[in-house]
């Protein structure tokens, strides 16, 4: 029977990757979407932009929107210091099926916690269920036209503080016009633009990063 383009993936990590070394499983992944399928990894280029950020903020607590395979869960998971948190929300069970696998072939399964479910239901729950006071970074990586709502929501739940960070994957291709008209007119954010490529790809991509400013 077919198999998935996920579960494809999933074969290229656990074939090229070693055991409980996530740069091998990011790098594993980055070489089959160059080689053989393309996928919506954030991928390599715009990937070091996050490592950068990621290493420049030094987050205790990050919430990942859109989990997908797990490339940028394991690429950020990768960076945290000892004793962070990083919750990952995904509402596929297939995709979240994958990406438990990829994170655990990474051995990362203690920094992250994969939440099945959709991001609307489960950033009022963060408090209650995860103990989360705040995140201090918020990766944006699902349907690109809940990147706004999920903002709000976030605003509203009082999950963001002064300082926080929210790094936006895609503002450009397929691109999330509402979310940068908001973003980058609101006075309670500073944003700036990393200008980059689609993954794996020539055409224009970036990631939008804004400081919460409280
Ligand atoms: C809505 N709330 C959700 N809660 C939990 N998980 C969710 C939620 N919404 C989606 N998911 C989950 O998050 C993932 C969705 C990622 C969507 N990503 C993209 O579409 C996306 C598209 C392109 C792209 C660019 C050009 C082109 F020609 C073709 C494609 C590039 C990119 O980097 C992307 O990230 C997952 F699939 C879905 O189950
Ligand atoms: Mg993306």
């Amino acid at each position: 029977t077919q198999t998935t383009r996920p579960q494809r993936m999933l074969a290229a990590v656990q074939k090229n990757a070693t055991r409980g070394d996530p740069r091998s499983v990011v790098k594993a992944i980055d070489q089959f979407c160059r080689q053989k399928e393309w996928a919506m990894n954030v991928g390599d280029e715009k990937g070091c932009i996050l490592d950068s950020v990621v290493t420049e903020v030094n987050p205790a607590t990050v919430l990942e929107l859109g989990t997908y395979c797990g490339y940028s869960t394991v690429r950020i998971a990768s960076l945290l210091p000892p004793d962070a948190k990083l919750i990952t929300l995904e509402f596929n069970p297939h995709n979240a099926a994958i990406a438990r696998q990829v994170i655990a072939w990474a051995g990362l399964g203690d920094k992250i916690q994969l939440v099945e479910g959709a991001s609307g239901d489960w950033i009022p729950k963060m408090k209650e269920k995860f103990g989360i006071e705040t995140f201090d970074l918020v990766f944006l990586d699902h349907w690109k036209d809940r990147y706004l709502p999920d903002t709000k929501l976030m605003e509203e739940c009082g999950l963001l503080r002064k300082g926080s960070i929210l790094l936006a994957d895609n503002v450009i291709s397929p691109g999330t016009p509402d979310y940068l008209e908001y973003i980058r007119n609101s006075p309670r954010y500073k944003s700036q633009y990393f200008r980059s490529h689609l993954e794996y790809t020539k055409a224009e991509d970036g990631l939008e990063k804004s400081v919460f400013l409280g």
